[in-house]
């Protein structure tokens, strides 16, 4: 009897306050989990009978050219499973965020007892599907007119996509990790419901986001995508300094022990009690069409940490003071207040900027959140994360009336200003990773 297909999926991100500080221990950082979300669906790929495939196939039908075929072996010493890609057409096309969760997925399974000893994995597809909002891109809904689907078909493969920043990769990994442990393990053993799993699920996806990204990063947008919004201290990297390389002697053994905590050491934090939007309020963002490649800012901003170590913890003290004032405020519904706590916040965020010489908060951004704060209805809003040209946070009155006012005076900056500022369907949102019904993915999978 063929399985019937699993979705599964997990939140995007966005860091309200806390960048850069998030990266050491000794601080936090507020996240939101999005409404825009990545799900995997997982299919048995059906076979001929006496036909046997070792083949795990993953597609992202929304875009040109991005289909992953993959075949594996159990790689000598203990070294886990071996992906390698297939290549289709006349060109091979990677996917190292896709190729590096599938191989670190896999070999944890070898590790646990439900692993068939026939050494296979069943031939499966997983089909990743993306909420818009993730890119900037104008593209074509699938369905009717009338009737538009959810999900929209972009003319452009992944590689051409201008990402609006809002954590796909950790969605990404973090949904077909789970997608692969609801395929190849019983529900007795993951369920991503249940705080167990999303433990083991969050440990493995930290491990292979950073193997994919090639750096150890704060993590808090894997945490944002297994368990939604959250205040969140970050893991010592040392938790995962010690993995040898996939595929490399002894890497499933030392995988699973890492994963299944058998030392202890996972010394993150992540707290959902009193991370909260109040009622009536809305956390939106709003896309600038440009993006920010942060790889060089944050190294920028740690080596003024290094070279100006008083001032910057100075600075970096009162911003976690600060940071933590306006977590508290936000669960405590105290909107009048909303205002000034931001401006505050803001105004250190301009001195790391200026101090550090990364533009944080660039002032074409600050005019922009400034204007916006004149809008009826809009409280204040940052540019979240690393700063720079990502998509901004507005927390504002959740109604029609301020998303009209809010999308007219967009339309109005961009006219004046020229380039693409718009408002986000995207909403901040509790929840992470969940079990999705199919119906939504109709016209998608078969
Ligand atoms: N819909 C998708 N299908 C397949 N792969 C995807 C999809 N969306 C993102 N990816 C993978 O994630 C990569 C983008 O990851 P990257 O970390 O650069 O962006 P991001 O996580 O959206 O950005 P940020 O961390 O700034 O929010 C793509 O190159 C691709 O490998
Ligand atoms: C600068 C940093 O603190 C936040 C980066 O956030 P974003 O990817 O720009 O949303 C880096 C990190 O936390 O890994």
């Amino acid at each position: 009897m063929p399985r019937t297909p699993t979705a599964v999926s997990a939140p995007g991100k966005v860091l309200l306050a806390g960048g850069y500080l998030v990266l050491d221990r000794e601080y936090t950082g507020l996240v939101y989990g999005l409404s825009a979300r990545i799900s995997v669906i997982a299919q048995e790929i059906k076979t001929s009978p006496g036909i046997q495939l070792t083949e795990i196939v993953v597609n992202s039908p929304q875009f040109l050219e991005a289909q992953w075929r993959y075949g594996y072996h159990l790689a000598p010493d203990d070294g886990g499973i071996k992906v390698t890609q297939f290549q289709v057409g006349s060109s091979i096309n990677a996917n190292p965020f896709v190729e590096i969760t599938l191989s670190y997925a896999l070999s944890y399974i070898t590790t646990t007892e439900h692993y068939k000893p026939s050494n296979t994995f069943e031939p499966a597809q997983f089909t990743i599907i993306a909420d818009n909002d993730y890119y900037s891109q104008s593209h074509s809904m699938t369905g009717t007119e009338k009737n538009p689907t959810r999900f929209a078909k972009f003319p452009t493969a992944l590689k051409d996509a201008h990402k609006t920043g809002l954590g796909s990769s950790a969605a990404l990994v973090t949904a077909l990790t789970a997608a692969l442990l609801t395929q190849y393990l019983p529900t007795s053993a993951f369920d991503p419901a249940t705080d167990a799993s999303k433990r083991i699920l969050h440990n493995l996806a930290q491990a292979a986001h950073c193997a994919a990204q090639g750096k150890v990063g704060s993590g808090f947008d894997i945490a944002a995508a297994v368990y939604g919004s959250c205040r969140y201290r970050r893991f010592s990297p040392s938790v995962l300094q010690g993995l040898p390389e996939a595929s490399t002697p002894k890497f499933a053994p030392a995988l699973a022990a890492c994963v299944n905590d058998n030392d202890g050491q996972w010394d993150v934090e992540i707290a959902k009690e009193g991370v909260a939007v109040p009622p009536g309020l809305a956390l939106r963002m709003c896309d600038v069409d440009c993006g920010s490649q942060t790889v060089g800012m944050v190294k920028q901003v740690l080596a003024w940490r290094q070279a100006d170590p008083t001032n910057s913890r100075r600075i970096w003290d009162e911003l976690q003071a600060r940071n933590v004032a306006l977590g508290a405020l936000l669960s405590k519904n105290q909107t009048g207040e909303i205002v000034e706590a931001i401006n505050q916040i803001r105004e250190l965020i301009r001195a790391m900027g200026s101090e550090s010489g990364v533009p944080i908060e660039p002032e074409s951004q600050t005019s922009l959140l400034d204007a916006l704060m004149d809008v009826e209805g809009v409280h204040n809003g940052v540019v979240p994360g690393a700063g720079g040209f990502d998509a901004l946070a507005l927390l504002v009155d959740d109604d029609e009336a301020t998303e009209r006012r809010v999308e007219e005076f967009l339309v109005g900056w961009g006219r004046e200003k020229g380039g693409a500022v718009r408002l986000l369907d995207v909403k901040g949102e509790m929840q992470g990773v969940r079990r999705e019904e199919l119906a939504q993915y109709e016209g998608w999978v078969v």
